[in-house]
């Protein structure tokens, strides 16, 4: 038989906070490995999702959302996002249809116009809009950039996610298979939990802890029952703060263990116990000697 050569590559996925990046990332790989949340900025470190097929292998890369840098934490997701660009066989430029084209897309254009790599521009929750609109909203776009293809998907219904991990292939060059096929993911599970343990932290709290509350996994150790024994330490800028996770008699930090039970057991399938602490660390952000502690390490890119 003659076997058709196998292709393999490493793609980006970038746009402004919230338009769905991590949404489709799972999606894809079917496993809840990137933060969703439905505040902007969640997403800091570089995920990989690794998507394999008999013919190809994609490996997703998870970039912190591009925007003008406000402190350091900013400088520094920026520095990683466009270290990224250039290094990747193809970036999906994702945007929200349902918003439109705003300065922070036309930021990410000038940017995208600073590399040579090719660029399909994704146009996300179609579900919200009406099919009329689309076109319209597509010349927009393609007036500002030349895109490689486009193509309107709704990660959260799996519209059209087939078609495009058509056309990604299409893309790839030869090359070889990177990753064992049942591989979705090369975190460590230490990254992937304490991220499940800062969604639960973001949803529960809502509007009332900012994204730059971290969460340290300070150990995981098995034990012969089987079961897995996590502790993990919230850290957060003001004592305000700390009084909000912990909530009254304990309730909300219950509430965000119990939840990141859950998920930790299902990424992990054993039994957990999960032993939450909340620190107060003021001005961490700023402090880049804080950030590496926290596993931001910049010479990785
Ligand atoms: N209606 C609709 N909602 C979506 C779709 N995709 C994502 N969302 C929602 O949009 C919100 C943000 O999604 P995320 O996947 O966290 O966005 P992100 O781009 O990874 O965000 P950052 O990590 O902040 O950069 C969540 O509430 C999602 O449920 C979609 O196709 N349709």
């Amino acid at each position: 038989m003659n076997k058709t050569k196998f292709k393999s590559g490493f793609v980006s996925i970038i746009g402004r906070p919230n338009v769905g990046k991590s949404t489709f990332i799972n999606r894809v790989i079917g496993q809840k490995i990137a933060i969703m949340s439905d505040k902007p900025q969640t997403t800091r470190n570089k995920i990989q999702g690794v998507y394999t097929t008999e013919n190809s292998q994609i490996i997703f890369i998870d970039t912190p959302g591009i925007h003008k840098p406000k402190h350091k934490l900013g400088d520094f997701m920026m520095k990683v996002a466009q270290n990224t660009l250039k290094e990747v066989d193809l970036i999906l430029f994702m945007i929200n249809a349902e918003e439109g084209l705003g300065r922070g897309d036309e930021y990410i254009m000038e940017r995208l116009k600073e590399t040579d790599t090719p660029v399909f521009l994704v146009v996300n929750k179609i579900d919200r809009v009406h099919p009329d609109d689309l076109l319209p909203l597509i010349d927009q776009y393609r007036e500002k950039f030349e895109f490689q293809e486009i193509v309107p998907i709704s990660a959260l219904q799996g519209n059209n996610i087939e078609t495009l991990l058509g056309q990604i292939e299409a893309y790839l060059p030869e090359g070889p298979q990177y990753y064992p096929s049942d591989q979705v993911t090369d975190h460590p599970e230490r990254f992937i939990i304490s991220e499940l343990v800062r969604e639960k932290v973001l949803h529960l709290t809502r509007e009332e802890i900012p994204h730059s509350v971290a969460v340290v996994v300070d150990s995981i150790e098995k034990r012969e029952n089987h079961a897995v024994y996590i502790a993990a330490t919230i850290v957060v800028e003001r004592n305000s703060q700390k009084g909000i996770i912990i909530g009254k008699q304990g309730r909300m930090l219950k509430e965000i263990g119990k939840r990141a039970r859950v998920d930790i057991e299902n990424l992990l399938g054993s039994k957990v116990f999960l032993e939450l602490w909340v620190k107060v660390q003021k001005d961490w952000r700023n402090r880049l000697s804080q950030l590496r502690d926290f596993g931001f390490r910049e010479d990785e890119y």
